[in-house]
């Protein structure tokens, strides 16, 4: 009998240690973060043509990626209370007592640490200052503004555009019109890609007291009005980054042009028939775009 129960404990222990694993994988909120480290990766092949070191590529991704989980964590050790009253988010390890909101303190605090030093140590002061500005702006400035004004949503922006330039200073660049280029065209991405969540996930939102555009205006039209804007403002600042660039410019301002077009097209859409099938169309094009953008500015803008 003792032999059954020692075969049956082992697996019990492991799955203990996967839930737990699977814990922490998901205070990172890995889709954004992964997704995030794929812009500096776009940012930094820009830079320096692939001509990059493996230490510089793996101090950078670390670095930035110890950065985005702290600040995921953080931002989820802040709302543990607010994010118990939306449907989407009560399942996270905070809201649902799988863990202590201690432990996602520690895991926070170390994290920021670690990949601060790495970045200052292991790629250079810029991207490393660039990254901390980043993460303050998530946790200290958005996330409590979230509570108090939709204007939220232009902090965090900001703090999601900081990736692709970190990319591209861990690779040499300087802070010049082609970085400025990079970080508008990220900024303003995150108008379509947010006002469609906004959209969708407005109920949860009202029920936690968030103060998003859509539910301060419940009608849509301003998030509509701001998913249009955003589009139609990439037109003219994705062109930024291939200024540089010769002959393969063209090519690239083609074809940039005419998915920034079906993307303008997917938020006009939304904004004039506001229901749950145009916002996903929306997200979903979102998601699309950046990935499509990256591929392009890499194969000819660079
Ligand atoms: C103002 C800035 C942003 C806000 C407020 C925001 C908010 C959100 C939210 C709430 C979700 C979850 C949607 C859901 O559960 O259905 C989401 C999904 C996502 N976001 Fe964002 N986001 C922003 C910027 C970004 C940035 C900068 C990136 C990466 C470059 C990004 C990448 C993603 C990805 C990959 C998903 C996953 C979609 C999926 O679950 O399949 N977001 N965003
Ligand atoms: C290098 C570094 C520090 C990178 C940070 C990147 C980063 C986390 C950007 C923020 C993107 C953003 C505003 C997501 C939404 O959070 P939310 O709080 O609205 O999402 P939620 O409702 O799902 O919690």
């Amino acid at each position: 009998m003792s032999t059954g129960a020692t075969t049956l404990a082992i697996p019990r222990r492991e799955a203990a240690a996967d839930s737990k694993l699977r814990d922490y994988a998901e205070l990172a909120k890995p889709r954004i973060t992964i997704l995030e480290l794929v812009t500096a990766v776009a940012g930094m092949y820009l830079a320096t043509h692939a001509q990059w070191s493996a230490g510089t590529v793996v101090a950078t991704l670390l670095g930035a990626g110890l950065l985005a989980a702290s600040a995921n964590t953080l931002n989820q050790y802040i709302e543990r209370r607010l994010d118990a009253k939306m449907t989407r988010t009560a399942g996270r390890p905070l809201p649902a007592g799988r863990m202590a909101p201690v432990e996602a303190l520690v895991f926070g605090t170390v994290c920021v640490s670690v990949g601060f030093t790495l970045l200052v140590l292991g790629v250079n002061l810029t991207t490393a200052l660039l990254g901390l500005l980043s993460w303050f702006l998530y946790v200290a400035v958005y996330t409590p503004l979230k509570m108090r004004t939709p204007l939220n949503t232009t902090v965090g922006a900001v703090s999601g555009a900081l990736p692709i330039v970190m990319g591209w200073t861990a690779g040499g660049g300087a802070l010049d019109t082609t970085a400025l280029g990079l970080f508008l065209v990220l900024f303003l991405w995150q108008y379509p890609h947010f006002m469609a969540i906004a959209w969708l996930c407005r109920d949860d939102y009202a029920a936690a007291g968030y103060k998003m555009d859509t539910t301060v205006e419940p009608t849509g039209a301003r998030a509509g009005a701001f998913a249009v804007a955003g589009a139609a403002m990439l037109l003219p600042a994705a062109l930024l980054p291939a200024l540089r660039t010769a002959y393969s410019a063209q090519t690239y301002a083609v074809l940039t042009t005419l998915f920034t077009l079906a993307f303008l097209l997917a938020a006009a859409w939304f904004l004039v028939r506001r229901n749950e099938r145009n916002a996903r169309l929306l997200l979903r094009a979102s998601l699309l775009y950046l990935p499509a953008w990256m591929t392009v500015l890499c194969l000819f803008g660079s």
